[in-house]
């Protein structure tokens, strides 16, 4: 459905939405986010389907001002999409002409829901202070883009300058399958310092800029941006150790690839595409936390970089590749993965005012999002898609990333898609590398017997993730029950093993849950005491509702402590679980209202699980 509405008034245009709204039964609006775009005419017609498409995964509402004609009599020309090619998007398009052009917070503040969160993006040209300007007031997050603008490395310096939490670009964004590697890359023995860094890349590049910056911040060492010529993009990084460089290198035929090198290794053939700008857009609106990491690289690490020589200067001296590895595809290096020394700016003792940003982003995070697919396989591929652009920014921020899988017949399917895309090759070895894999539940049955989630999961095809052995980390098995508290100690050691200073579990990035019919998850069963357990991250279950009796669980602690909580649920038998769990919080008659992420709750639902939200 599309609705001009020329020469109007946002009075009007409101009114209008609602009768649409009421006549198409469009999103439930609640809690939905808002995305703003500020933008020039000339550039709105890309900027209005890159944010289509990235919303296309869930349900936003974009309000569009296109600064028209500025000159001449102030007038509003409004365009309302909704369903249809607006995809789960209700799609505001305001036009302002004359003085009305420069009103635009004015304009579109009666359009704005009370309880939405909001992200503002400019594709284009930005205030120099983005979160101090009338629009940038307003969100809660706010997108611009360096790449867009004419002179980038002032447009950076400018960003640095009034940089708030909430602030984040998309050259930045673009860059964190770049980062994902060089941080995995350092995953490989020998562990050693970084002695120093250059960045090849065409002048004025902003994300070449701000990964020289990522690195001087996060590797704390020299790092130096050489000029390739112009129109040659991003086109290498070396990190310079005592054992020699290791080397990524951007293929020269345009593909989507890269050659990643280590001393006394062959250079090794990497996907290294950039991201569409819907992609890069989507991922930015994942997220409603300050993002630190690019915080350090723009205000710590971008200022001490240095202005290298050009690119054949610096090949001639030996400081930079001359160009991509010869790649030997035969060979496998050897990775072994702990975690990284230096690369993890998170780690490194947040000061307070970092946290008190981090606190507000996460009050400010999207509750409960519901992403609803047709049926459960294509459940368990959007699942599975999203699993891998999380664990690619988990490895890029931190080196390494944690997944909770479920066992059940949606988190089965969920392997099996995560398989198919590694045998496809779509699963990135040297990341995936860093990835470690561990149970929310599991039945306490002899290892290997069928009824064990590992097992289940070993029969989706979990041997083809290119994941290392020692990181799939499975609940140990038996058969006695009077053992169950004994390997559920077991596990709760070998989780503490992998956790930070301070906690008990590693970092989870993700935590999939299935959903029972009485709405259990693990094997957290209703009005059973392992839901008060409080002082442990696992607990044994001896007399399980759901066979088998004998399981070891994760309890609502381990749970609650992961970033993202993704609920996994397929099937009618599941919708009434499904509207009672997400309408209450914290009943134990109902475990699964008692588990969200710290950052994000996410509901992966068929059209059957989700019957009764309507
Ligand atoms: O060990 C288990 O049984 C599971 O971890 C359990 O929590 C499961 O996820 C739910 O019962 C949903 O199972 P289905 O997806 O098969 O319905």
């Amino acid at each position: 459905m599309i609705r001009d509405l020329p020469s109007t008034s946002t009075r009007t245009v409101s009114k209008e939405l609602v009768r649409i709204r009421n006549q198409v039964g469009a999103i439930a609006m609640g809690r939905v986010l808002t995305l703003l775009v500020s933008v020039d005419e000339e550039l709105a017609d890309d900027a209005i389907r890159a944010a289509n498409d990235a919303t296309r995964q869930h349900p936003a509402r974009i309000l569009v001002l296109v600064r028209a004609n500025s000159r001449g009599k102030g007038r509003l020309d409004a365009q309302i999409r909704v369903g249809g090619d607006a995809g789960a998007s209700e799609i505001v398009v305001l036009r302002l002409y004359g003085d009305l052009s420069r009103q635009q917070a004015a304009v579109v503040t009666p359009l704005l829901l009370p309880d939405s969160p909001i992200v503002a993006w400019w594709p284009g040209d930005a205030p120099a202070d983005v979160a101090g300007s009338p629009v940038g007031q307003m969100a809660n997050r706010r997108i611009t883009d360096a790449a867009t603008g004419p002179r980038p490395a002032t447009l950076l310096k400018r960003r640095a300058r009034h940089y708030a939490p909430g602030d984040t670009d998309l050259a930045w964004t673009r860059l964190t399958r770049w980062r994902a590697l060089l941080a995995a890359s350092l995953e490989a023995a020998p562990f050693e310092p970084v002695e120093s860094a250059a960045v090849t890349a065409e002048p004025d590049d902003p994300s070449a800029a701000l990964l020289a910056g990522w690195l001087a911040a996060s590797l704390r060492c020299p790092v130096s941006l050489v000029r390739s010529a112009a129109g040659t993009g991003l086109v290498s990084v070396r990190l310079d150790r005592a054992s020699g460089p290791i080397d990524l290198v951007r293929s020269t035929d345009g593909g989507d690839t890269a050659t990643l090198t280590r001393a006394g290794s062959p250079a090794r053939l990497v996907a290294l595409r950039t991201p569409t700008l819907a992609e890069a857009l989507a991922e930015e609106l994942r997220r409603l936390d300050a993002d630190e990491v690019y915080a350090h690289a723009l205000l710590d690490g971008l200022p001490v970089v240095t202005r290298g020589t050009t690119r054949s200067r610096a090949v001639r001296a030996g400081q930079v590749p001359d160009g991509p590895g010869a790649v030997d595809t035969s060979s496998r290096s050897s990775v072994s993965s702990r975690s990284l020394e230096g690369l993890t700016p998170s780690e490194r003792g947040s000061d307070e005012g970092v946290q008190a940003r981090v606190d507000a982003g996460l009050s400010a995070a999207r509750e409960d999002d519901v992403r609803t697919f047709g049926d459960r396989d294509a459940v368990a591929e959007a699942v599975a898609d999203e699993l891998v652009r999380r664990v690619e920014a988990a490895v890029a921020d931190r080196g390494e990333a944690h997944v909770v899988l479920t066992g059940g017949s949606a988190g089965t399917a969920v392997t099996t898609a995560l398989a198919a895309r590694a045998r496809a090759g779509e699963l990135e070895r040297e990341v995936w590398r860093c990835v470690h894999l561990w149970w929310g539940d599991e039945r306490f049955v002899p290892a290997g017997h069928e009824d064990r989630n590992d097992a289940q999961a070993d029969a989706a095809g979990l041997a083809d993730l290119p994941v290392l052995e020692r990181n799939v980390h499975r609940v140990p098995a038996g058969s006695d029950p009077d053992r169950a508290e004994e390997a559920a100690a077991r596990y709760a050691a070998e989780l503490a093993t992998h956790a930070p200073e301070g906690s008990r579990v590693p970092h989870l990035d993700v935590v999939l849950l299935g959903v029972g019919p009485d709405a259990h998850v693990a094997s957290l069963f209703p009005g059973r005491p392992q839901l008060d357990v409080t002082d442990r991250t696992t607990a044994a279950v001896t007399d399980s509702p759901k066979p088998p009796p004998v399981r070891v669980t994760l309890t609502l602690p381990a749970l609650t402590a992961a970033e993202a909580v993704w609920f996994v649920v397929t099937g009618e038998d599941k919708a009434r679980a499904v509207e009672r769990a997400r309408g209450t919080h914290d009943d134990h008659e109902m475990p699964a209202s008692c588990v969200r992420g710290r950052l994000e709750t996410l509901w992966w639902l068929d059209e059957a699980a989700a019957a009764r939200l309507r």
